[in-house]
């Protein structure tokens, strides 16, 4: 089966001033079209460096990135992604933020269409009546809901959410969880998010990807069915208690706190 997504083998060192710095030695990773990965793994482990490797912002010393079929070797102007800064321009409106990527990827709508999108996208978050605002008058969270939409608005092939939730209080947090799924039943995409959040990584992901400690492989891959419309309630049955469980077991392993004897994955 052809996946969206393949990451084969990829091994990369930074150049640092006290000489090479192994970040990545041999990470596999696929995600099928439609589908959630949310990678964890211990801090500096090289998570955000993958998402710089699927995006094309840099090419691995070893191994292969494929995207939609075609090896990444450049960055790519089909992938959206959204970061635990939003980064909106102050001096455009929301609407205008929106409609920004549409502007610089080749092909993309223009004018009417574009503002349509723009404000399609903005509604399906619950920022509809929010568009004529400035950065600065919203809240982090509806921030954060802005720059979903900007990461969508071009339809990219993948989505990439680099700690989105990471600077929101809990609620709110939660809050966009939920957004998360109901956007993708409307607006499917494909998506990598990198978080510390074991819940939110079994919330949203239908698989979850533990990376080990630096020079990260791929430690561990968790598969969860996911139900089409998930609730938050989902996340204090026993089953999520299990799975959380196996992660922060995994993440211990990772972190070197713990020998290598996690129980196996339930589906
Ligand atoms: N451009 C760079 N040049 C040199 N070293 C880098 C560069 N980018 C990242 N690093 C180092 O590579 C390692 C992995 O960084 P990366 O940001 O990918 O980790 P991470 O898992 O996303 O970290 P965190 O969980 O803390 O966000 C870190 O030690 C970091 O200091």
């Amino acid at each position: 089966m052809t996946h969206l997504i393949d990451i084969k083998g990829v091994r990369h060192a930074y150049d640092t001033a006290s000489g090479p710095l192994p970040v990545l030695d041999g990470l596999e990773l696929s995600v099928d079209e439609g589908g959630f990965c949310a990678v964890v793994g211990p801090s500096g482990c090289g998570k955000s460096t993958l998402t710089r490797l699927v995006a094309g912002l840099m090419r691995p010393d070893h191994g292969e990135v494929w995207l939609h079929g075609q090896q990444v070797k450049s960055p790519r102007a089909t992938v959206g992604m959204a970061f635990q800064n939003p980064v909106l321009l102050e001096w455009r409106t929301i609407l205008k933020n929106v409609m920004l990527p549409l502007e610089i990827v080749p092909g993309g709508l223009r004018g009417k269409a574009a503002e349509e999108r723009a404000r399609y996208l903005l509604a399906l978050v619950g920022l509809d009546g929010f568009e004529e605002k400035r950065p600065s008058e919203l809240s982090g969270g509806m921030r954060q809901r802005a720059s979903l939409c900007r990461a969508l608005v071009h339809k990219p092939d993948v989505l990439i959410l680099d700690e989105p939730f990471g600077a929101l209080d809990a609620f709110t947090r939660e809050d966009l969880w939920q957004t998360m799924h109901e956007v993708k039943a409307q607006e499917p995409f494909t998506a990598i998010l990198i978080t510390h959040d074991l819940r939110e990584a079994i919330f949203l992901g239908d698989q979850v990807v533990v990376l080990s400690g630096r020079p990260a492989r791929t430690q561990h891959v968790m598969t969860i069915a996911r139900q089409t419309a998930p609730s938050l309630d989902d996340l204090y049955t026993p089953e999520a208690a299990e799975r959380l469980n196996i992660l922060r077991h995994e993440i211990e392993i990772a972190q070197g706190r713990a020998p290598q004897t996690a129980p196996e994955a339930t589906a």
